[in-house]
């Protein structure tokens, strides 16, 4: 067994069980129904799916969809090109490195709870340029922009104004998923099935490449430390290596997901924990590494406009039910987290809780 830099083992609680057995524990979820336009829907069946979703997101937080409508080769096309990406010598990565003026592209020493992670990722956005504020102070009121940092090759991942390379395809892809689940839900929510669509006229939405290299010492490292999901839902599609465990709500106890092919795994965020009061909660999660193989994954993280105040929505509170939280500006909980990946705090990073009003 090899060695591994301290800086990322986790304390003796929080590592990993190598030995657990995979359970298939979160809900599966066919969502043929919506996605066979020339079937006509039978509307009981479509409120079963609508149940459905609505119950994986309060008993777990979490589930899978298969039959989802994302075309398997964009989802294939952009597997392929992360591989050709993360296979690059570590300088010709570095040239389209982030910090803390351009927050996309590549990087390799994430830290999720002040451990640092086993991996690499690149990340880029939805919308070029997307909008965000200059700084997570709240009194500074200036905008800045995020843009793009895209590497020499693959070739599919070069900048053409002609055609979108692999990435910006399957984020069109996954975006329509994205969004179809936010409908789902907000039905379950017993809310119109649009409610949340104005929230992302100008999404924060951006998307990552994850690389999680062979570790040899998969019992004390994590490939991404233990964390809940700050946006509103994320899309994940895992290889069939595995490695992600949910904490189940029931007990607390960490949960393998079993790969299923071509399926995503979709979590609710934060943001629907709070604007839904609480109905449904944003689970914690983590990724963990083996001696073997290397595995990818490439989630998709749903987030409103930057001056969205998120907060719980009127039609959910009242008398009996009152709000859990207090107002909070997306754009300025976004800009701190970004922010505090480049230096190394002593504190907790920005969370939700923040804005819990105490009972
Ligand atoms: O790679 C995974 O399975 C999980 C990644 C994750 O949770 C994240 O990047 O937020
Ligand atoms: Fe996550």
């Amino acid at each position: 067994m090899g060695e591994v830099d301290p800086a990322f083992i986790q304390d003796p609680e929080h590592r990993p069980k190598l030995s657990a057995t995979e359970v298939e524990g979160i809900p599966l979820i066919d969502l043929s129904l919506i996605n066979s336009p020339h079937s006509v829907t039978d509307p009981r069946a479509f409120e079963g799916l609508v149940a459905e979703i609505g119950n994986a997101c309060k008993d777990w937080g979490f589930f899978q969809v298969i039959n989802h409508g994302v075309l398997l080769e964009k989802r294939q096309r952009i597997e392929a090109a992360a591989r050709k990406f993360f296979a690059l010598p570590l300088e010709e990565k570095r040239k389209i490195r982030r910090d803390e003026g351009n927050v996309l592209g590549y990087y390799d020493t994430e830290h999720t709870k002040n451990v640092r992670d086993w991996k690499e990722v690149f990340d880029f956005t939805v919308e070029e340029p997307t909008l965000v504020p200059a700084s997570p102070d709240p009194e500074d009121t200036e905008e800045t922009e995020w843009y793009n940092q895209w590497p020499e090759y693959p070739p599919e991942l070069r900048p053409n104004s002609l055609t979108r390379n692999a990435c910006e395809e399957y984020a069109r892809e996954v975006e329509n998923l994205a969004l179809k689940l936010m409908g789902l839900i907000a039905l379950g929510l017993g809310l119109p099935k649009d409610r949340f669509n104005s929230y992302f006229k100008n999404q924060t939405s951006f998307l990552r490449l994850n690389h999680y290299p062979p570790c040899p010492s998969p019992q004390l490292a994590l490939g991404v430390g233990r964390h809940k999901d700050g946006g509103a839902l994320t899309v994940l599609a895992q290889d069939d290596v595995g490695g992600l465990e949910v904490k189940r709500k029931t007990d607390g106890v960490w949960i393998r997901v079993k790969p299923t092919p071509n399926a995503f795994i979709i979590n609710v965020g934060d943001v629907i924990q709070v604007w839904s009061n609480e109905r449904y909660e944003s689970v914690e999660h983590r990724a963990m590494v083996n001696s073997e193989k290397e595995r990818f994954s490439i989630p998709y993280f749903l987030n409103p406009a930057h001056y969205t105040q998120v907060k719980p929505l009127e039609e959910l509170i009242n008398e009996q039910n009152p709000a859990k939280y207090k107002p909070y500006c997306w754009g300025k909980f976004i800009t701190h987290r970004k922010l505090s990946n480049f230096k190394k705090l002593n504190t907790e990073n920005i969370q939700i809780s923040h804005f819990k009003i105490s009972e």
